[in-house]
């Protein structure tokens, strides 16, 4: 199982400092979608730089021209790009294409996909290397999360690896991990705490003995 810190609420400064202080915790450092349009894709090339030795996944949640956006997210140093599981299936399997030929991979974002199970397995078709379900901001905050859906995507799921976000906290994270995802990912979950280094820690020692 791995981890991956997703950083929203910085601009690239303040994110660089926030992963100084955590890199020894986490696999992947996302540059989240606020980040991506406040900064660019400056924003992933100044991480890698920064970081050579994580990876970089940049949170473009692609919805059309997924080839060229591919292209260029791979061209500024992301590891994994994301794309909408709601975008049409030419666009999911042209990110697939490019990002093969990129050596990079990708991540679909199943927010806001009504069908998740009908979906999921017509993704996992495409050959993705990422399904994520994700509860966002939105309805975070009228108290939702991806708990049951992350077990739907490790019902259906079968040839990608399963991915949960949203909201996860130190408390709630036994019962994520219980559901065996491969990746989880957390923001303000450790960002938003007074003890940044510490918190992460703990979270990565969870994860780990998964
Ligand atoms: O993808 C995200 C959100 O849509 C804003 O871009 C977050 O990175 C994701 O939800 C993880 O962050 P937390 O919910 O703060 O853990």
């Amino acid at each position: 199982m791995e981890l991956q810190l997703a950083l929203d609420l910085v601009n690239i400064q303040e994110g660089i400092e926030l992963v100084k202080q955590v890199e020894e915790y986490v696999d992947i450092v996302e540059i989240g979608t606020p980040v991506v349009i406040n900064e660019g894709l400056r924003a992933v090339k100044e991480m890698k730089e920064a970081f050579p030795s994580l990876k970089v996944l940049a949170d473009l949640k692609i919805m059309d021209a997924a080839g060229y956006e591919v292209m260029k997210a791979s061209e500024a140093g992301a590891d994994i790009i994301t794309i909408l599981g709601a975008a049409e299936d030419m666009s999911i399997k042209g990110a697939v294409e490019e990002a093969k030929k990129q050596g990079k991979k990708i991540l679909v974002d199943m927010i806001a996909v009504k069908d998740l199970e009908t979906r999921a397995k017509e993704v996992d078709a495409f050959g993705v290397d990422y399904i994520c379900v994700h509860t966002g901001y939105d309805l975070q905050a009228v108290g939702k999360n991806s708990f049951e859906d992350l077990q739907t995507i490790k019902r259906v799921v079968k040839n990608a690896k399963t991915a949960v976000a949203g909201g996860i906290k130190l408390d709630t994270l036994p019962e994520v991990i219980k559901a065996q995802p491969d990746l989880v990912i957390v923001g303000g979950g450790i960002t938003g705490h007074a003890d940044i280094k510490g918190t992460a820690a703990q979270i990565q020692k969870l994860v780990k003995q998964g």
